[in-house]
């Protein structure tokens, strides 16, 4: 499981003392790490969170080979504008995690993702084809360990497979009970072909802000939380473990972190499993404007 990290953890505060919220979210990465006791850190180029987290990293205490970060290259969101369209970034994967690594001050990822697949003249310099080969040569030469896509439907995973000679090790992609497949089908295709799935959003179902009083999975999520003595989040986040998948998280509390760590404590029995993954598929809900441009 891994604890994400975007651009609004920093803004909110920001408003009154951008010095301020760039410490605060620093001191939270840390505890999140030496509290919560999570390894596994996420940011992109489009949170402008990575030197935050580049210095948790190099502040913490933990040595960087027990540590997990990923980062994403803007591959065409514009960000103003809430839409596909040519950001105000790098020209590709290359030059762009050369000055992430800078400034995180890091001399390795492990896990580098393309964030979108929005490839076009209008959105990027480059093609889907050229971007992966920049991914493949960022492995060859010791910047990121492992490379991937995220926000991927399966024709253009399909695209990346035919032309890779290293295959996109992970897809990550919103997902939770109330969104069980962000585009048709691309859970089960990720599964065959060795490309593990990470969910972002995986509380959904328990966020009143976006699901008003928890949808057709209120009944069962109390039900089963009685039964096992653990937390809605706990829950949640056990059900997506279960479904094989990786769960990024976030919270602004590191109490609240340490919360989900608890989902390792426990396994939901399988009818248990089955009812929740029925009652869930039975409602769909996305948290996100992007995903109208993923069919
Ligand atoms: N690849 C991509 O395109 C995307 C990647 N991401 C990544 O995924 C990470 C997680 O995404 P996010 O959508 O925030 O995921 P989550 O579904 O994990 O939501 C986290 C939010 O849940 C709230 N929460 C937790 N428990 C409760 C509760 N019991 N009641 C009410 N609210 C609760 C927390 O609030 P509080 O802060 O108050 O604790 C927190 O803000 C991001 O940080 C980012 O790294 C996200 C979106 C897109
Ligand atoms: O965290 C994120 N919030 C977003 C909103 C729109 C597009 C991508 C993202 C993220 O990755």
């Amino acid at each position: 499981m891994g604890t994400g990290t975007t651009q609004v953890h920093k803004k909110i505060a920001a408003k009154e003392n951008v010095a301020k919220a760039c410490e605060d979210l620093t001191q939270l990465l840390v505890d999140s790490i030496t509290y919560a006791g999570f390894t596994h850190l996420d940011t992109a180029e489009v949170y402008t969170t990575e030197p935050e987290v580049g210095k948790a990293v190099n502040r913490c205490g933990v040595d960087r080979s027990k540590l997990w970060i990923t980062s994403k290259y803007n591959s065409g969101w514009d960000i103003p504008r809430g839409k596909p369209g040519k950001p105000p970034f790098s020209s590709g994967p290359y030059e762009a995690l050369v000055k992430s690594l800078e400034k995180m001050s890091l001399s390795y990822l492990d896990l580098y993702l393309i964030h979108f697949p929005f490839f076009s003249p209008e959105n990027t310099e480059i093609t889907l084809e050229e971007a992966w080969k920049q991914m493949e040569r960022l492995v060859e030469e010791g910047k990121v360990r492992n490379i991937g896509v995220s926000n991927f439907n399966v024709s253009k995973l399909e695209e990346i497979l035919k032309i890779a000679k290293i295959k996109p090790q992970v897809n990550q992609i919103e997902y939770n009970l109330y969104l069980q497949n962000q585009t048709p089908g691309v859970v089960k295709f990720c599964k065959e072909n060795d490309i593990l799935v990470e969910a972002y959003s995986p509380l959904t179902p328990i966020i009143p802000s976006k699901i008003k009083d928890g949808g057709p999975l209120d009944p069962l999520i109390h039900e089963l939380t009685e039964k096992y003595g653990v937390t809605k989040s706990q829950l949640i986040l056990r059900w997506v473990y279960q479904s094989g998948v990786v769960a990024v998280t976030t919270s602004s509390t590191k109490e609240r972190l340490k919360e989900y760590t608890g989902m390792t404590s426990f396994e939901i029995e399988d009818d248990d499993f089955k009812k929740l993954s029925d009652v869930g598929s039975t409602f769909n809900f996305t948290g996100f404007s992007i995903i109208k441009f993923l069919q």
